[in-house]
């Protein structure tokens, strides 16, 4: 029941506002493009996109402790963008107070972002609402570590397919999904252990990261090396440099197995296929952006997205 139209009467610039924002921001720092689109994916993997991410601290209930997402695994020292967020709702509030949720505001970020540094762009269904609660517990469970595998992960479930599929995401559509590694940057704490115990990597590739990201940490835990060969560019070299064997993380070189054709065959067209790339992409991103909203009455539309309204 998400609608593009939903603030066309009581929002009608929200569009506008967020695109001058994320242009400004972008126009700044090419990777916060990247961060946003990692923020509402982290968002709508853990409760859905509820913007339960955005949350700073969560009050203890019977069931949970006072903990909120950001302490999870991934996100620890990890994501970024909140203050964008913050300088959006912002401007947002001042147009419209009290009517355009933070799950929605980063929803259309995440859209910009991508567009912005050369992807494609989408119509955003609207409409969602905030949660009042968010849970770290699920955030370790639900979101996908990078030395995951595409299927062999017994028996705690890590598994790729497996995890998308849960959220009603298939295979193609993970593949195309990991594609937003076509922009930002990851830390050496997260390729380390690709760089320094697998077969399946470029040897010159691994040589030029290893100077910066020594076998042992903590030094150079958190040196970053962007995610594809163009990483502040959304386009189809992600595949390319799968199939040279230059991803970056474990859970990318993953998608290009030697023994599974039919998961080889989606990197091959995509990397064959700008722009089938674009159009998959845009629709998996809409479906991703849809998972288990929050509508009609549910949740709240919080004044200040890191707090639950008092
Ligand atoms: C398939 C499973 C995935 C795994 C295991 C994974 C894991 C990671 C990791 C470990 C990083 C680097 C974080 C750091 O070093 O601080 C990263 C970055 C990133 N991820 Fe993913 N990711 C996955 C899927 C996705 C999806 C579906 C999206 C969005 C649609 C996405 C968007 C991004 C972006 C844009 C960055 C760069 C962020 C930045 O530079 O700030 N990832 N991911
Ligand atoms: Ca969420």
């Amino acid at each position: 029941q998400l609608s593009p139209t939903f603030y066309a009467l009581t929002c009608p610039n929200l569009e506008a506002i967020v695109r001058s924002v994320m242009n400004t921001t972008v126009t700044n720092e090419n990777r916060m493009g990247a961060s946003l689109l990692r923020l509402h994916f982290h968002d709508c993997f853990v409760e859905g996109c509820d913007g339960s991410v955005l949350l700073d601290n969560v009050p203890a209930t019977a069931t949970t402790p006072a903990i909120g997402e950001k302490n999870a695994f991934g996100n620890i020292n990890s994501l970024r963008g909140f203050e964008v967020i913050d300088t959006i709702k912002a401007a947002v509030e001042q147009a419209c107070p009290g009517v355009v949720s933070c799950a929605d505001i980063l929803t259309l970020a995440a859209r910009d972002g991508t567009f912005l540094l050369g992807g494609p762009t989408w119509t955003v269904p609207l409409g969602r609402r905030d949660s009042t609660t968010a849970s770290m517990d699920l955030a370790n469970r639900d979101l996908p570590p990078p030395f995951a595998n595409l299927v062999t992960n017994p028996p705690d479930g890590s598994d790729l397919i497996a995890r998308f599929q849960r959220k009603g995401l298939s295979a193609t559509e993970m593949t195309v999904l990991s594609g937003a590694h076509t922009i930002g940057s990851a830390q050496c704490q997260n390729y380390r252990l690709r760089l320094y115990n697998e077969n399946r990597i470029d040897f010159q590739f691994a040589q030029g990261l290893k100077a910066n990201c020594p076998q042992n940490g903590p030094a150079g835990d958190t040196f970053l090396a962007p995610l594809d060969s163009t990483g502040s560019v959304f386009d189809n070299k992600y595949y390319a440099d799968l199939t040279g064997l230059r991803g970056l993380l474990h859970s990318d070189q993953v998608l290009y197995p030697q023994n599974n054709q039919t998961q080889a065959k989606i990197v091959l067209k995509y990397k064959g296929d700008n722009a089938a790339f674009f159009a998959d992409f845009a629709a998996a991103m809409i479906k991703m952006g849809n998972l288990s909203p929050l509508t009609g009455s549910a949740g709240q539309i919080r004044t200040n997205c890191r707090l639950v309204n008092p």
